[in-house]
């Protein structure tokens, strides 16, 4: 991963010239004074750890698994969200551990958390470093030290249950290696969030990810039915029926926790047979009024694709659902519709032959056309899904030429959309000057749905600054139209106030009790999630 921006550096996006073109004359953007600072030149403090507290962490993990190198800590500082990366293009540094560990097992992240509260030394639980709301930037007040708690090294799939459709795994396994393992079982997760290269499934289930084909596959909270996770206070396994009356779920407050309560070591999850076919079609609708109408009848009334995207004017305009021809954008709306599953040969009876792909597609595209949408063919899907993960590396090149790139997301139901549509565009608006404003819907639930903002404008001072003005006005816009502060990037530090205006005070003292029972030394992550 390329420390100050995006994924594999051979990656790397040129951007076509009628986007530089329309940044320069519509957005006033202009080549930043300063050039990026090199990894050389990168400020960091001084290791804080004592050689003797590095001596007592490297005796539970060994000492080639306690990293104090440069490449090590910068590698494991922040995340990436927008701020993120232009405070590592400015040379910031400030926020790198003292030190990386990397446990190779269960027992050893126990033995890390006891020394680490022994020590009060603050804990930073890393899987794929992909956090956009700051889950990686604790604070260090107070502390001896605080070390990247790297899961890397636990990156197996422990065992398939073929019976059940549940596999269990170690939460540092990358999506595209977990993907990997599972294909030669023949089973999928199905869960391929736009982070989907770099992502770890301990890090999905902790921040509660949501992915591409999520009306198909559901959130990866949906996928997990047992979770193993460390704390300081002892060991909780929970999970031993896919649905149980006894008593609240402590699956769900382990869910989105975000490494404040524990260190989640191993997972079970459900798991679906490999498609035996995949086709993705588009669709374009007039207005995003009446896009948002025809995504609202697919998810009540069904059946419901696999894939399903609204891209609202502007995003239609600019091409965004399709990075490859990125300027090269349409009229009206546009919807990317995927299907995958059984294919119609072969189907047995008519039950079988609705859910096979072309079943499903036929019976989606009658409701998206009774409700105004103009069939578009194959040639749209197949744009996004050979560009669906190239938007970050776009990002590192607007970055380069001195725009600033960053999303925004929440959930409403379906009754409060417009609003809330309406509320955080004004907001974006209002706080920067002149930006390209552009949503999309991507998941959607029989009572409401996401909307997923990306905003460009031109740097202005200072990004950072620029960005966080942008971000209290939007923040507060969607906590006054009654949307949620995230749909499924999470809370980190970035989104903390907002989360405990939506908890309310008791709602947060909930939280507080836990921690301080299962994390008394408030060692886990300090600063995230809990004000
Ligand atoms: C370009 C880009 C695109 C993205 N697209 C999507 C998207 O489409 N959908 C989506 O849902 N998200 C998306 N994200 C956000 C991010 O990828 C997700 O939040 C993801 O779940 C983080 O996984 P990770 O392994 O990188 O976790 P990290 O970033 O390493 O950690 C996230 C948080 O969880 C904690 N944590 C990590 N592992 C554990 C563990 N084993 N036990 C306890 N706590 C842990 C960390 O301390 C941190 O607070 C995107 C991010 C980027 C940069």
């Amino acid at each position: 991963m390329l420390w100050s921006g995006w994924g594999d550096p051979a990656k790397a996006r040129e951007l076509p010239p009628q986007i530089r073109e329309l940044l320069h004359d519509l957005l006033g953007v202009r080549e930043p004074a300063a050039p990026s600072s090199s990894f050389e030149s990168v400020r960091l403090a001084t290791v804080a750890l004592s050689p003797a507290l590095l001596a007592a962490l490297a005796e539970v993990v060994g000492h080639e698994h306690v990293l104090t190198s440069r490449a090590a800590r910068i590698g494991h500082t922040r995340g990436k969200s927008t701020p993120d990366l232009l405070r590592m293009r400015a040379g910031d540094g400030s926020d790198a551990p003292d030190a990386v560990v990397l446990p190779g097992s269960h027992d050893e992240v126990a033995a890390l958390l006891r020394v680490c509260a022994a020590e009060r030394i603050a804990v930073v639980p890393f899987g794929g470093g992909t956090s956009v709301v700051g889950g990686l930037a604790a604070s260090r007040s107070g502390f001896a030290g605080v070390v990247a708690l790297d899961l890397a090294r636990l990156d197996r799939l422990v065992s398939v249950d073929a019976e059940s459709m549940v596999v269990t795994v170690e939460p540092g396994l990358r999506a595209p290696e977990a993907e990997r393992l599972l294909e030669r079982h023949g089973l999928t997760l199905g869960h391929f969030p736009q982070s989907f290269e770099y992502a770890t499934l301990g890090g999905f289930a902790a921040a509660r990810s949501s992915g591409q084909a999520s009306a198909g596959y559901g959130r990866f909270d949906d996928m997990v039915v047992g979770l193993t996770v460390a704390t300081p206070s002892g060991d909780l396994s929970l999970g031993r029926a896919p649905k149980s009356a006894a008593g609240p779920d402590l699956r769900q407050l382990l869910l989105g926790s975000e490494g404040v309560f524990g260190v989640i070591t191993a997972l079970r999850l459900r798991v679906r047979r490999v498609p035996e076919r995949r086709v993705y079609e588009g669709w374009r609708f007039g207005s995003f009024r009446e896009g948002t109408a025809a995504l609202r009848a697919l998810a009540q009334e069904g059946p419901l694709p696999t894939v399903l995207r609204l891209s609202d004017e502007t995003e239609t305009m600019i091409g965004l659902a399709r990075p490859d021809a990125i300027g090269g954008g349409d009229s009206g709306c546009l919807v990317i519709a995927g299907y995958e599953g059984p294919a119609a040969q072969g189907s047995a009876t008519s039950a079988e032959a609705a859910t096979s792909v072309e079943g499903r597609r036929a019976g989606a595209g009658a409701v998206l056309a009774r409700m105004g949408g103009v069939p578009l063919g194959t040639e749209p899907g197949q744009a996004w899904e050979h560009g669906r993960f190239a938007a970050p590396y776009l990002r590192d090149s607007l970055l380069a030429v001195g725009a600033t790139v960053e999303t925004v997301e929440t959930a409403g139901f379906w009754s409060a959309l417009p609003r809330l549509y309406d509320a955080v565009r004004l907001a974006l608006l209002g706080a920067l000057e002149s930006p390209l404003v552009m949503c999309h819907v991507s998941h959607v639930y029989e009572t409401g749905a996401s909307l997923y903002f990306t905003v460009v404008t031109a740097q202005k001072g200072d990004p950072v600054e620029q960005w966080e003005r942008a971000k209290e006005a939007v923040s507060a816009a969607i906590v006054a139209a009654g949307g949620t502060i995230s749909h499924h990037h999470g809370v980190g530090r970035d989104h903390r106030e907002a989360y405990a205006a939506e908890l309310g005070p008791v709602g947060v003292d909930i939280l507080r009790a836990v921690k301080s029972r299962l994390d008394p030394a408030g060692i886990l992550n300090p600063g995230i999630l809990i004000p």
